[in-house]
């Protein structure tokens, strides 16, 4: 197969290492730098605990001091801008605040900005814009309009000092910004290699390469992710697991792609009690087999012709921001060919095994000279810590290359005893912000262009356009109790999720509902309350299944009816179908191909006519297919 030139997808990108070009150096710059970089490293620091999400960190420092810190725990809970300015108490006057990303304020209640005007903030330094065509430069533009200094790296600050600080910046929110770029998610390969660059023994054996503490680091990049994915020979080889065991919160889907689906009958992955499996497959493959793993709880999903480039497409379409790819080199080979995969991490074992036949990390590429080889770019090196002097190590550093890590897809803990962890970009991570204009400087250039005039409005992932509309949006909502008294929740998902255990006669029922009402996040309460409901149906109030439209009804109304803003953004979707874009829930979801019920677009389009005073009942039947 010959590679075409220039097949990868990156029309607006360069390489963060050619970002600044100026090079002078300023005092404040360095410290400016310094702390944008720290509120990068911290709001990592949920990595491993929830699904991934852009990633928010705030530092509040006055005169050298740090006063305040935060960082974004998961979707719709405290704001790390928030969190910083609460920690700094009356420090805040006069002090400035450093971002590493702008803030999203995507429920159009402007909580990180108010929260720097209210509290006296004077100057924001931020990292990058945020990479949302919807959102960017907006933050912006409402602290400058109430008069605070802002301050974006490569824009107003232009000084070699930033480099670094920019970069981890780009890299902590890598996956958010491919996506916004490229339209596809972040894909990381990831293999265990011998010295001799074999991933297996000639029988398929790999049991182990590399070592336990470099599988364990493997189990940190799988919390890191939103799902792994193995092709079909690896399930018939290694029947893996693919769970991260790292004591994390945040369990990524597992998928297979297998055009035969020839796959054996039992396998790890079948076992989808803890964590969801998907199979990809051709259409009309073992349709007996198709049904088998349905049996088993496992999603089939066909494709014409199976192939990396159509599947990450899907992905994406499946709000997915990051993937790890743990194939062997078969599936490698063809996910690299089809410029899907963007980073790469690679253990390197001092161990040899031969074999003329053995399978290494990335088969046919179709090269036949080295000057057609890919070269990995923003390279880092990992090995244990130095036992002896540097000048008589016996791996050397290259020079302007980092050893270590801080970054995304690369945890920070621990070392991985006598291996070497290699890791390097295929693709530079896009540098959005001098390139795609924002909503308003679009308008500017064409005030015909409007992204909100569909008639079918999509919702699902809280910083989409309407993901206020999502039940993990952070509106705590406040409703009587069964007795009457008040009780708050911290988003409309908790709510959802505890009432499946309101009234139930079962005596843990309680301390379910007490445990996903204090969930750290509407993702939490969501895990909490469907592994509860799978594995202790008996717990589950008997009349839930013809209830749950009622209270979900009940816990919207109430968020639609105490937040002005929200209100005001329900009503302004009259005449437009609301449809939440959720591709796995197929009852309150619209599904991927229309297909599902989509009983929360529906409860949101009645309760606005309900807010509008309109009679439902004289209204057209919405199109079963939404
Ligand atoms: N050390 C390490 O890091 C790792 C080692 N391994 C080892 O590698 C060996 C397996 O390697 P390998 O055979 O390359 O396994 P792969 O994981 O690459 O699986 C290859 C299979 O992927 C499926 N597939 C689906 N779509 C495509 C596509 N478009 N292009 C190519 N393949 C596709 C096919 O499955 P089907 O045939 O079902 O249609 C194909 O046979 C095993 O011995 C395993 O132990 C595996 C992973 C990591
Ligand atoms: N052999 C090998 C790896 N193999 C990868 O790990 C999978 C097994 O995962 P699990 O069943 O969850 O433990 C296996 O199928 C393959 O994808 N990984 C590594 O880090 N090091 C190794 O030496």
């Amino acid at each position: 197969m010959a590679m075409a030139m220039g097949w990868f997808p990156t029309p607006f990108t360069r390489t963060t290492t050619s970002i600044i070009n100026c090079t002078n150096h300023h005092p404040h710059h360095a410290l400016d730098a310094s702390y944008v970089k720290r509120a990068a490293l911290l709001s990592d620091k949920s990595a491993c605990f929830t699904s991934p999400h852009p990633n928010f960190g705030c530092v509040i420092a006055t005169t050298g001091n740090v006063v305040g810190e935060g960082y974004l725990y998961a979707q719709g809970t405290t704001p790390a801008e928030v969190q910083a300015v609460e920690a700094a108490g009356e420090f805040c006057r006069g002090a400035t605040a450093y971002v590493n990303m702008e803030p999203g304020d995507c429920h159009g209640d402007y909580t990180a900005v108010s929260a720097f005007i209210k509290a006296g903030i004077t100057r924001v330094v931020i990292g990058i814009r945020h990479p949302l065509q919807h959102l960017r430069g907006k933050a912006i533009q409402s602290l400058r309009a109430e008069g605070l200094q802002v301050d974006v790296l490569g824009e107003d600050i232009r000084s070699i000092s930033i480099e670094d600080a920019l970069k981890s910046c780009l890299v902590v929110n890598a996956p958010l910004l491919y996506r916004s770029a490229c339209r596809v998610p972040f894909s990381v390969l990831k293999y265990a290699m011998t010295l001799d660059g074999k991933i297996a023994a000639t029988s398929g054996h790999a049991s182990w390469i590399s070592n336990k503490e470099s599988r364990s680091r493997v189990f940190e990049l799988r919390g890191r992710s939103d799902a792994v994915i193995v092709g079909g020979n690896t399930v018939r080889k290694d029947n893996p697991r693919l769970t991260p065991r790292h004591g994390g919160g945040h369990l990524p889907m597992r998928i297979v792609m297998s055009q035969t689906l020839d796959l054996p009958e039992v396998a790890n992955l079948w076992d989808v009690r803890e964590v969801p499996t998907i199979v990809a497959t051709q259409r009309g493959a073992r349709k007996s087999f198709q049904k088998f793993l349905a049996s088993k709880g496992v999603e089939v999903v066909e494709f014409d012709i199976l192939n990396p480039k159509d599947f990450v497409d899907y992905l994406y379409d499946r709000g997915y921001l990051s993937i790890l790819w743990e194939c062997g080199g078969t599936l490698s080979a063809s996910a690299i060919s089809a410029g899907v995969i963007h980073k790469v991490h690679a253990f390197v074992a001092p161990k040899i095994i031969g074999g003329k036949n053995a399978p290494s990390p990335v088969g046919e590429l179709g090269m036949v000279e080295m000057t057609q080889a890919l070269e990995l770019i923003d390279l880092s090196y990992e090995q244990k810590a130095p036992s002896k002097p540097p000048h008589l190590q016996d791996v050397k550093f290259l020079s302007g290359q980092t050893n270590g890590s801080e970054h995304h897809n690369t945890p920070p803990t621990g070392t991985i005893g006598s291996d070497v962890l290699i890791s390097g970009y295929l693709q530079p991570i896009p540098d959005l912000t001098p390139i795609i204009p924002s909503v308003d400087e679009t308008s500017a250039i064409d005030p015909s262009i409007s992204p909100y005039d569909a008639p079918i409005i999509f919702f699902y992932k809280t910083w989409d356009p309407y993901g206020s509309f999502s039940n993990f949006s952070p509106h705590p909502i406040r409703l009587p109790d069964e007795n009457g008294d008040y009780v708050t929740w911290s988003s409309v998902e908790h709510y959802y999720q505890a009432h499946k255990f309101v009234g139930s006669s079962n005596p843990n029922a309680l301390s379910y509902i007490e445990a996903i009402r204090s969930a750290k996040s509407p993702e939490e309460a969501a895990r909490m309350g469907r592994k509860t409901q799978r594995e202790h149906p008996d717990t589950v109030r008997a009349d839930w299944e013809s209830k749950k439209t009622e209270v979900m009804y009940k816990a919207l109304k109430c968020k639609f009816s105490i937040y002005p803003h929200l209100n005001s953004m329900l009503l302004s979707t009259s005449g437009c179908i609301l449809v939440e874009a959720s591709p796995h829930d197929l009852f309150w979801g619209g599904g991927r191909d229309g297909e599902g019920l989509n009983y929360l677009g529906r409860l949101l389009m009645k309760l606005r006519s309900e807010f509008l005073g309109d009679d439902d009942t004289h209204k057209p039947e919405i199109s079963a297919r939404y």
